[in-house]
């Protein structure tokens, strides 16, 4: 431990706030800080820590064990984990039914659909109606950001307007519906904990006695109900530390604030701040690179962060001439550090979204070099795993109708309609040992014989305190022949089926798994792990890894920054942190591949600059290619095309302009090709008409 780490993890009460760089120990820090409290004599039962995702939590306490056996009785998990304990515990109190069960965000997608049916708000022929994914991320942003759904429309999709009043009848349906069958989401179990806390002074101190001590990491990438939580769950002691860096906050999309970090001292006072500089884990080449890419960011703590590692090897920008030239050099490179010895676990590739990785997936695979990937894909979310985790569900929760639905309409000849009917029936059930029963008593059980066989199926699941193993196995024995026949390429799915017992043996109770399944779901593809595997990761699900030698591909404009998030400034400054996050990951050495083509179907193939990130950096912090674009690609000659918006687009995005009334500013993006958008020191953000603004370069 060095100084300011010693100082962090000696601390005795009160409130802390670490901020700290990207791989300056902020894991490390948490864990001794742990070891520290439990050698001190503080109960281990009584530490509470928070983290991003469950495995950070227990890959943290394994650590903090290894130092101090008696940290095994450390509590840990995320935000939404502890809140639905807590629920699960006190919820009654709040008048949340005991039986509820927590959705996913596709289940969320699903209800939206129903209630948009019902409702009858999408006319015919509409199709500028929006998607229900869209629907289910504007109810959401509004909730996390704290806006009202109107608000929120103005200033995320203000080409929604039009459809404002419907949107707020849907998103008071859909709040309704949820109420109705005991259903509670992801933004839920946050603000009915909060609800929990605030209204129940005897469970606010009651946990105040549990927990002494609270420890957050990752603190910047929460949200607003998040910190307040913290301060019920502290109330009785400020006992507080948490743990963030601001540079890499990537979760703004999903509320996450990064004031949160700013305002701490604030919210707690007495809070004694620590910050975190010295790297141990890239070489100092590496460090100029990304320290230069952070520099760039409209806001945030001024860091350096250093090493005292000498020498190390300069990043390198390739660009091949597009994606399957990509895959063909990442491999010749992994190639020759493989033949260097280097381990395949210590070598990874990054990217921006999951498919990025496709290509190079196949060429590993015809190398038969085995991998593991990261993010990007949703085992739970795969239409095939839904159906059985449906039966699962209602086994809990007799109100689940979504569930309900899902499972009715995997019967033959069942379809929505009649699955309705059918529900209609099974509102006033109470208790699995009645689904059996009932099933085979319904007037529609002549007509469809499968309902004789579910009706089977949940006699026999009729077992309160069945491991939820044994209530999978019989599951999937009744769901394979289903499976056969609704899905054409069923056997990939019956694949993944198998990975099912193994995830259910994982849970002693059916209220535990089922909560799992839908608040962390394994982030890696199902399957066996390879002995040793190469790393294929989204930079979102790299965040608090690292690897000696690290890739990082598609790194051009429109893939990473990715193309949605361009014309909007503050999601491009969220690209870059992302961009951070990606290059801050490597230690020895960083290559950055970015294609200089990509094929869009009907237009062809259309040039790709460099990302803007990594744009214009000089040589000596990043190793180019000796000369300039080695590939001509013609002009696309479609005024629509991505190619002519560059032409329209006078000043690059992060170059300074002038404006006779505003002064210097800083080009932060353009709206459609018409607008740009300059930030003005003081003036804040505008958006100005190009044809008018008469901006001059400085
Ligand atoms: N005092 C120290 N002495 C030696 N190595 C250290 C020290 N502190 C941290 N390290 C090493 O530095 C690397 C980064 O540490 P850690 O993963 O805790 O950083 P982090 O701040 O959580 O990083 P990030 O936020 O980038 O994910 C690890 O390999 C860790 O073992």
């Amino acid at each position: 431990m060095n100084e300011a780490q010693t100082y962090a993890v000696t601390q005795g009460k009160g409130p802390m706030l670490v901020i700290a760089g990207a791989g300056t120990g902020k894991t490390r820090t948490l864990v001794h800080r742990v070891a520290h409290l439990v050698e001190q004599g503080v109960d281990a039962n009584s530490i509470l820590l928070l983290t991003f995702t469950r495995a950070a939590a227990s890959e943290m306490l394994t650590r903090a064990r290894e130092l101090n056996p008696a940290c095994a009785d450390v509590q840990g998990g995320t935000f939404h984990s502890v809140a639905h304990r807590l629920l699960r515990t006190y919820g009654e109190s709040i008048e949340l039914p005991r039986s509820f069960t927590i959705i996913d965000p596709a289940d969320v997608q699903q209800i939206i659909k129903g209630v948009v049916a019902e409702l009858g708000v999408k006319q015919k022929g509409d199709r500028k109606f929006p998607r229900n994914r869209t629907i289910a991320d504007l109810i959401s942003k509004s909730r996390n950001l704290e806006l009202s759904l109107e608000e929120t429309v103005f200033r995320h999709a203000e080409q929604l307007a039009g459809y404002l009043d419907r949107l707020e009848r849907v998103a008071k349906a859909f709040t309704q519906a949820k109420r109705d069958q005991a259903l509670v989401d992801y933004d839920d179990l946050l603000f009915l904990t909060e609800e929990l806390l605030k209204t129940q002074p005897h469970v606010r101190k009651e946990l105040g006695h549990r927990w002494r001590y609270i420890l957050v990491d990752e603190y910047q990438d929460t949200n607003a109900v998040q910190a307040r939580l913290l301060e019920w769950l502290t109330t009785e002691h400020q006992n507080v530390m948490v743990v963030g860096d601001d540079a890499q906050s990537i979760y703004a999309f999903r509320g996450a604030r990064v004031e949160n970090i700013l305002e701490f001292p604030k919210r707690f006072i007495n809070t004694k701040v620590v910050k975190l500089e010295r790297n141990y884990r890239s070489t100092q080449p590496i460090l100029d690179l990304t320290n230069e890419v952070i520099s760039r960011a409209e806001e945030g703590f001024a860091k350096n962060l250093y090493t005292e590692k000498t020498g190390g090897v300069r990043p390198e920008l390739l660009r091949p001439r597009e994606q399957k030239a990509q895959s063909r050099q990442v491999m010749e490179r992994i190639r020759e550090l493989l033949d260097q010895g280097v381990r395949p676990k210590e070598i990874a590739v990054i990217f921006r979204a999951g498919r990025d990785s496709f290509d190079l997936e196949s060429a590993l695979r015809a190398e038969r070099l085995p991998f593991v990937k990261y993010g990007g894909i949703n085992f739970v979310a795969l239409s095939h795993v839904k159906d059985v985790m449906a039966h699962l569900r209602v086994l809990a929760n007799p109100l689940d109708f979504l569930s309900w639905q899902r499972l009715l309409m995997l019967l033959p000849k069942v379809g929505p309609k009649t699955a309705q009917q059918i529900i209609a029936y099974l509102v006033d059930l109470n208790s699995p040992e009645e689904y059996g029963p009932k099933l085979a008593s319904l007037p529609q059980a002549t007509k469809y014989p499968g309902l004789k066989n579910l009706s089977e199926l949940f006699v026999s699941l009729a077992r309160p305190n069945a491991e939820p193993i044994r209530l999978m196995e019989e599951v999937l024995e009744y769901y394979e022949p289903i499976c056969v026949d609704a899905y054409e390429d069923y056997p990939r799915r019956l694949k993944d089926l198998k990975e099912l017992p193994g995830l259910a043996s994982q849970s002693s109770t059916l209220w535990e798994f089922l909560a799992d399944t839908v608040l962390d779901p394994p982030a890696g593809e199902p399957g066996e792990v390879p002995a040793d595997p190469l790393t294929l990761s989204t930079a979102h699900s790299a965040k608090g890894k690292e690897w000696p030698h690290l890739f990082v591909i598609w790194a051009s404009e429109g893939r990473f920054p990715a193309f949605a998030a361009m014309d909007d400034p503050q999601a491009v400054e969220e690209e870059r942190r992302l961009m951070y996050v990606a290059c801050t990951r490597a230690a020895k050495s960083l290559t950055i591949f970015s294609p200089q083509e990509q094929y869009f179907e009907g237009t062809g193939f259309r040039r790709l600059d460099v990302s803007r990130f990594l744009d214009d950096l000089p040589p000596e912090m990043l190793k180019k290619p000796q000369k300039g674009p080695i590939f001509p690609v013609p002009e696309p000659s479609s005024p629509e095309s991505r190619g002519s918006m560059s032409q329209a687009r006078p000043y690059k995005v992060g170059a300074k302009v002038s404006h006779q009334a505003f002064g210097q500013g800083k080009v932060m993006g353009y709206k459609g090709n018409d607008k740009i958008l300059v930030h003005f020191g003081s003036h804040g953000l505008k958006t100005l008409m190009l044809r008018l603004a008469n901006l001059s370069s400085v």
